[in-house]
This record gives structure tokens, sequence and C-alpha cells, in this order.
């Protein structure tokens, strides 16, 4: 029985992953700091498939590195991880952000996504072919907009750790791939605006936003693909949504 491990799994694009690969038989490893939310999730798979939770701060680099060395045999092999634990804060210019919240972007997106991915890789490498690493960028990462700051320059770092890592790995048979959602329905601006639950519905109101099942559904066909097949970089929007022209200062008229 093939295992995945998810990152933030408590919610959004992490729980309807661990819903879908319940689905298909995969053994499964759900991590995130809610422990109420990780124990309903265990009760609600558990029945399907083996389900192991790990209450998880990722930006805790010896508490990452301790769980993963320490996986139970009938956890492994591991055959994927999806690094999908991560948020943005603060969607106000850059010059009016509290410098706390860029740190907790980085502290989360970057250093807790190395933290994870250095400390998985010897099982990665262990299993070999078929192995893959599915990592959470966003569109944020390749395309600028006001108040994409930090959380924008994050996935760029996730884009561009990914295909470094395709280069190192080249040879081993473990994947990387940098899948890229634009907007999506989850607890995303929520999480964002810090708890403003009516900026939140205003986002996702009268439009198509995709949906954490659709994530879900990349993640799954990436991680089932031949194995002699990399997708390097997946960007996925939905149809209701598209790039912005330039914006220009001008002088007043
Ligand atoms: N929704 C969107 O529009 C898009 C989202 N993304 C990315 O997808 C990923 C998932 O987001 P999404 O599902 O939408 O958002 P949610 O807010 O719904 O889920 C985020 C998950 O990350 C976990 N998490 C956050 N911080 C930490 C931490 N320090 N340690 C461990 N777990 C953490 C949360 O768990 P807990 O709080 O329990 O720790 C939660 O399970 C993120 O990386 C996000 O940047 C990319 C593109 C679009
Ligand atoms: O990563 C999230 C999508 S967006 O808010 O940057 O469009």
């Amino acid at each position: 029985m093939p295992s995945v491990l998810i990152t933030g799994a408590t919610s959004g694009f992490g729980k309807a992953a661990a819903q879908r690969f319940a689905k298909a038989g995969w053994s499964l490893i759900l991590t995130g700091r809610r422990v109420e939310r990780l124990k309903a999730l265990e009760e609600e798979l558990s029945g399907q498939v083996p389900v192991l939770t790990l209450a998880l701060d990722v930006r805790d680099s010896d508490a990452v590195t301790t769980a993963i060395s320490g996986l139970p045999e009938e956890f492994l092999p591991l055959t994927c991880l999806i690094n999908n634990a991560g948020l943005a804060l603060a969607p106000e210019p850059a010059q009016k952000v509290a410098l706390e919240d860029w740190h907790t972007m980085i502290d989360t997106n970057i250093t807790g996504l190395v933290n994870v991915t250095h400390a998985a890789l010897p099982l990665l490498l262990k299993t070999g072919k078929g192995a893959s690493i599915l990592n959470l960028g966003s569109v944020a990462g390749q395309w600028p907009y006001p108040g994409g700051h930090v959380y924008g320059a994050s996935k760029a770092f996730v884009q561009q750790f990914s295909y470094n890592l395709r280069c190192d790995l080249l040879g081993t048979g473990v994947r990387v791939t940098d899948l890229a959602p634009g907007m999506a329905e989850t607890e995303f601006t929520l999480v964002r605006t810090k708890g403003d639950q009516a900026a939140s519905d205003a986002l996702y109101r009268g439009t198509t936003p995709l949906q954490a099942e659709d994530i879900a559904e990349q993640l799954y066909y990436l991680a089932t693909l031949p194995d002699h097949i990399n997708i390097n970089r997946l960007e996925i929007m939905t149809v209701r949504q598209a790039w912005s022209a330039f914006a220009i200062d001008r002088d007043p008229a």
C-alpha cells in the first residue's frame, strides 16, 4: 500500500487530498497544528486506510526531523510528500505591513517546506522510482499583484526550489512538481485577513473559485502518473480568473 505524507491536512487542499488519497487506498500520514481537526480526520478516514496523525508546526525543524525520521514501518515506504502547509498574511501594501507577518510567511512557506523536505528526502530516495514531492506553489509565485509582497516571493522560492531539486534528484526516480493554483475557496483568505469572514466571503462571492477537491484531484493525478513522467510545474486557475493590465501611475489631469 503506498503512503503519502501531507502537511497542513487540517483544512483546505490538505484535508481534501487526505480524503482523495484515502479513497484510492493510500496510507496517510497527516500533519497540522490543530490537534482536534487531526483527530476528527483520523476518525473519518481510519476505517478506510491506516492513518497516522502528527501534530506538528512545520517551522520547528527539530520536531519535524524527529517525527519524520521516526515514522513507523507500517507507513513505509513513503511514496509521496505533499508540501502543502502554508499561508498568506497581510493583503495590505508592503509599506503598511507588520514585519512579523513577513517573517511568519517566510518561516512557514519557505523554512517549513524546506524542513519537511530535508527530513523526508532519505525516505523518498529509498523508495526511488515512482516517488513524488508535490510542492504547493501559487500563481502568486509567477505573477506579481498588489499586496503579494512576501507571499508571492515565498511561492517563487517554492518554484525555484522545486526545479533545483529536480536537478539534484536526476537519476533517483524521485519526481518533483510545483503545483501552482490560482484563487481557491478554502480557509486561505480567512487566514490572510486574520479572521475577516466577510472579506473572505466577498472574495469568493459571485464567481466560481477552484475548490479544495479540484486541487486534491490534481495532486492525486500527479502522484499516480506513470513513473517516467515528471510534470515540472502545473499552474491551474478557475476559468473565471485571468491576468489584468499593467497599472500606470499618472499625473493628475
Ligand atoms: N487557497 C488558495 O487560493 C491557494 C492556496 N495556495 C497554497 O496552498 C496551500 C494550502 O492552502 P489552503 O488549503 O488554501 O489554505 P488553508 O488555510 O485552508 O490550509 C492551510 C493549512 O496549512 C496548515 N499550516 C499553516 N501554518 C502551518 C504551520 N506553521 N505548521 C503546520 N501546518 C501549518 C494549516 O494547519 P494548522 O493551522 O492546523 O497548522 C492548514 O491545514 C498553502 O501553501 C497556500 O499558500 C496556493 C494557491 C492558491
Ligand atoms: O496563492 C493564492 C492565490 S492568490 O491569492 O495569490 O491569487
